[in-house]
């Protein structure tokens, strides 16, 4: 069977919260045929809250959903890597999937990594950062108000208010404010601010790096840092008429919208996931 001609998936009605096939002349069977073709050749990437997992009030009881572990599993013999891009710590994420083998873990956007479970690897321009992190996550807990749920990081620190939405503006001017102060980054997400050192590392940066010798690269995702790594798939395939990006958001009450635009298809849930890449593992295998 012949590939597609075209880099990427043309786009499909923002927000497919059907999980209905994509209408555009390639869809997602096209996409994993052309996958089949060069499995070895393509690269897997997943953020982990909200794509790979459901979201959940405590941070600390987020769980991949079902199936998907075992999907991975099946996965990652067949293509060239599986890789999880996520802001969460690469131990943190290591606690999830270090059982699993040949998976690369980037955490912190990239700030950490390891690969096929090798020693974690931290960006050394950010390492000055970690007292500045764990003074603002003890000032944090000080001055917002409760209800506010402060996840210290090492490298970051993001200000939560999923259990307490009323509190969105306070959260943010307060955090916004610090960053100004102390020059650093931040990041918007679900119901989320993040605070990050001033190191250019973002999801973007991580694909483009991982897909430089790659036939093409899948990247699933649900909040607006992972439009970074679309915009990254799709400059690659801009370059290369013969690499295949394929940009997946899951859907979502939050960021889902902003996401599904600048995707290629759309898929329910990461328990929908989970379903997808079992499919998938099938049809590669
Ligand atoms: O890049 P990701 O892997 O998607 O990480 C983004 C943030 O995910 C976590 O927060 C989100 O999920 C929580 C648990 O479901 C939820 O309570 C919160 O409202 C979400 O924003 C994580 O706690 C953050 O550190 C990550 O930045």
């Amino acid at each position: 069977m012949s590939g597609p001609s075209r880099g990427t998936l043309t786009r499909v009605p923002p927000l497919n919260l059907g999980n209905q096939e994509p209408k555009s002349p390639l869809d997602a069977a096209h996409a994993w045929a052309a996958t089949a073709e060069r499995a070895g050749e393509y690269v897997l990437f997943f953020d982990f809250d909200g794509t790979l997992a459901p979201v959940d009030d405590d941070p600390n009881a987020v769980k991949p959903a079902p199936k998907v572990l075992a999907a991975l599993e099946a996965l990652a013999p067949v293509v060239r890597r599986v890789a999880i891009v996520s802001a969460r710590p690469v131990e943190f994420l290591r606690d999830h999937f270090g059982g699993l083998v040949g998976i690369d873990l980037y955490g912190l956007y990239g700030l950490e990594h390891s690969h096929s479970g090798g020693e974690t690897v931290t960006e050394p321009a950010a390492l000055p950062w970690v007292p500045t992190m764990a003074e603002l996550a003890d000032l944090a807990r000080a001055e917002l108000p409760p209800g506010t749920l402060v996840e210290f990081k090492r490298l970051s620190v993001a200000l939560h208010y999923r259990t307490a939405p009323h509190l969105a503006e306070a959260v943010e001017s307060w955090g916004r404010a610090q960053a100004d102060r102390l020059g650093l980054r931040v990041q918007a997400g679900r119901m989320v601010l993040e605070l990050k050192p001033p190191v250019d590392r973002d999801k973007g940066m991580v694909i483009d790096e991982a897909v430089r010798s790659a036939a093409g690269a899948w990247y699933f995702g649900d909040d607006v840092s992972d439009i970074k790594a679309f915009t990254a798939l799709r400059a690659r395939a801009a370059a290369d008429p013969e690499f295949v990006g394929v940009c997946v958001a899951v859907a979502n009450p939050e960021t889902g919208q902003e996401v599904a635009r600048a995707a290629d298809l759309t898929i329910d849930s990461p328990s929908a996931l989970g379903d997808f890449l079992s499919d998938a593992a099938a049809r590669l295998r």
